[in-house]
Formats: C-alpha cells, structure tokens, sequence
C-alpha cells in the first residue's frame, strides 16, 4: 500500500495548464495529494479534522471510510478548496490550495473532477448537456466537445439516453451522468463523495466498477463511503476518519 500518512517538507509551485502534460510528467511515485498538519476549525468553533497528514500517490485509489460526522466530505472539500484548513496545508500535485485565488484555484479545479452523493444535476438539461456545460463554460470548441462527449457517455454506458432528461433516469444512471460530468474534462484527480450513498447493491457496484475504471485509465481516485461491502469487494487501500483524525486500516 503506497497511501502513507505522514508529513513532508513545504513546496508550491504555480498550478499548470494541460491536464495530459501534467498526467505524462508525473511518475507513479509522486503525492497527487498532500494533508500536512491540517486541521479544520468550523467558524462555530468545532474541530472537524485534528492534525491530519495524508498522502496519495498519483494512479492510487484510495477510500475514506468512517462514521457519520467523522469528517470525510471535510476533507474531500479542503482538497478543491471549498474549504480551508483552519491550520496545515494542502497541496495537489504540489501545489498549495490554500495558496490560490481566482483564476489559478478555476485552473486547479479543472483538473479535479468531483462526484457526490445527491448527483447535482441541473434538471432542465438533458444528460448530453449536464455533462458538456462545463465544458462549454470553460471556452471548449463544439468540435472538442462533441468530440469528448461520446466515449464519455460511452464509458458510463449512457451513450442511447444522451437526450434524456435527469427526472427520466434512474438513481443510478443519475449517478454515472454526475461521473460522466466530472471526467469529461479528463481531470487527473477525481473525488467522489459518498457516490454510492443512495443507491441500490447493484447500482453501487457498477459506480464502483466505473470508478475503478478510470482509476485503471490513470485517475487517481479518492471515495469515501459508509459501504464496508463495496470496501470489502474492492482492494484498495483504506483510511478511516475518526473524531478528526485519520488511522489506516
Ligand atoms: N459548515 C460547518 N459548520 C460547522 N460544523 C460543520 C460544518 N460542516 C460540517 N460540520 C461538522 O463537522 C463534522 C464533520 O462533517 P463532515 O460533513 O465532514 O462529516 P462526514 O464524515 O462527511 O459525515 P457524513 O458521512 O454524515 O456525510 C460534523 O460534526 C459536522 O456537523
């Protein structure tokens, strides 16, 4: 198992551009992911995460468990920088989030693809849509998105449902329109918070057999989970959250 948690010296470089050339870079022993000393202080007061060091090498996969309110969508939030770290630092692909501002924490967050538990579609858009509008957003060509599109819903197996609209899906094909948004941009990062977390035995595990998927494309993966069946079936490492602090399982 190469996921440690442990602490490491200060580095932060500027966040760079192309997500492939970046992929070519960096070797398989390198941190994708870096919690130094961090600790998390809700503004009431309350200390999510104690003191927490991780490290997740590029092309792992690697799962969160732990209690409900133990502080896993805590963590997953300080690693695109929804949250900061009341103390510590975070870095991806060496860089240091907690450092970025405007244009270069957009830039980080282009390559990070996140997954959560409640989909968070847009419901007026159809599957074709809800996976491209970022895309678009980002200032992609039509050709580069169509391009991108159909291997992607391909990949998900949602490719005949392209023109459904989200309330005309399942819970799980709900579930792979959100991955087939989150990998469209081919993000070398993808975090998928509780992806499975409303979904049936079956459901859950084609999610998972995705995920892994992508993992074996070259994505390094994080996923927290209360699933201890789906850890089980899986064989990748394992770090449990608990009261805040972080133990390998
Ligand atoms: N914005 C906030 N302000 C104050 N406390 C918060 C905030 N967000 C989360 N918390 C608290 O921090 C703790 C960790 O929350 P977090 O959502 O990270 O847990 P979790 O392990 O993901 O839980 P679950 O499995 O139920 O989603 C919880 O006790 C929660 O109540």
């Amino acid at each position: 198992m190469r996921t440690a948690i442990n602490t490491q010296a200060k580095t932060d470089k500027s966040v760079r551009r192309e997500d492939s050339e970046t992929q070519q870079q960096s070797s398989n022993n390198a941190a994708m992911v870096q919690l130094r000393s961090v600790t998390k202080t809700y503004t009431n007061g309350f200390d999510a995460l104690l003191d927490v060091n991780l490290e997740v090498k590029h092309k792992e996969f690697v799962f969160i468990t732990g209690p409900s309110g133990s502080g896993k969508s805590t963590l997953l939030k300080m690693l695109y920088g929804e949250e900061l770290p009341t103390q510590g630092e975070v870095l991806i692909d060496d860089c240091n989030v907690v450092a970025l501002r405007g244009d270069r924490l957009s830039l980080l967050r282009r390559r990070i693809g996140i997954v959560f538990q409640d989909y968070k579609l847009i419901p007026q858009r159809t599957v074709a849509e809800n996976v491209t509008f970022v895309l678009q957003a980002q200032g992609y060509t039509r050709k580069e998105i169509q391009r991108r599109l159909e291997p992607t819903l391909k990949l998900v197996g949602l490719l005949s449902k392209a023109d459904r609209f989200p309330d005309q899906l399942s819970g799980g094909e709900q579930q792979r329109v959100s991955i087939a948004r989150a990998i469209v941009g081919t993000p070398p990062l993808l975090l998928a918070d509780e992806p499975t977390g409303n979904l049936d035995p079956d459901n859950s595990w084609q999610v998972m057999q995705i995920l892994q998927k992508l993992n074996a494309f070259g994505a390094t993966v994080i996923v927290t989970t209360h699933d201890e069946q789906l850890v089980r079936r899986c064989n990748h490492p394992v770090v449990q959250v608990r009261d805040g602090r972080l133990y390998r399982k």
